[in-house]
């Protein structure tokens, strides 16, 4: 079955210099994603929209938040994507920001696996792939920003993500349109974990498709 969006010019518009690796991942999405149970049946025709350039959409906002570290004159960044699943947002962040090292975490072995695969075939080498549950990682030295799409409600991640986040540092999150009634229950939550001024931002996924929405809360 074929993406609706397969040779669109709006991908190389969103994902730039990215667009080859992504065609490459797209492809193996294809070939093996729901065979492999990490996409859904009816993902298979928008896999672009849905999962590649969704996670894309988180770009710009990690970007600006590693660029205030090098402000401070830090000169490399480091992400962290918790439950990264099929490889959203962190292989498409890992593509796009390739001078940056991604440390993509996940508890499931099957997922693992499959993230190792791709960070291998792709030629990512900015990519670390880390079985484990968020909250078993160590949470020194920290990660500038932590992101994910899809793992929990905000009252639950806070608590997974932010310890993981050095201080300065920035939770920068892909979520739905429940963005804010998220940050404003889970507010005790964040405060507990050291976030400060959680804030959401409606992030453009391209021209003509319906933008997400990013969470940004700093880290104390
Ligand atoms: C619904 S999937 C989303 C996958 C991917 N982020 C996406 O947006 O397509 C949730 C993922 O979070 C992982 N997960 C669940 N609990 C976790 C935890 N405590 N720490 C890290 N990952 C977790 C699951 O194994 C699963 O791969």
């Amino acid at each position: 079955m074929a993406d609706e969006l397969d040779g669109s010019p709006i991908l190389q518009e969103a994902l730039g210099d990215a667009l080859p690796v992504l065609e490459r991942f797209h492809a193996k999405l294809e070939a093996e994603g729901e065979l492999k149970g990490l996409i859904g049946p009816r993902d298979v025709s928008i896999l672009w929209e849905r999962h590649i350039l969704n996670s894309a959409a988180i770009v710009p906002f990690i970007k600006d938040a590693l660029g205030e570290d090098r402000v401070e004159g830090r000169k490399k960044g480091s992400i962290a994507d918790i439950g990264s699943g099929g490889g959203f947002p962190g292989i498409v962040v890992a593509a796009m920001i390739p001078n940056v090292p991604v440390t993509l975490i996940e508890p499931m072995e099957r997922r693992v696996e499959w993230l190792q695969e791709c960070a291998d075939e792709l030629e990512l080498g900015n990519v670390t792939v880390l079985r484990a549950r968020a909250e078993e990682v160590p949470a020194k030295p920290g990660f500038d920003v932590v992101t994910c799409r899809a793992v929990a409600p905000m009252t639950k991640l806070s608590g997974w993500t932010l310890p993981l986040v050095r201080p300065h540092g920035h939770l920068v999150a892909l979520k739905g349109r429940s963005a804010q009634a998220e940050i404003d229950k889970a507010a005790k939550e964040i405060r507990k974990n050291g976030g400060l001024n959680p804030r959401v931002y409606e992030a453009p996924v391209a021209e003509g498709l319906e933008p997400t929405h990013v969470v940004i809360v700093d880290k104390r």
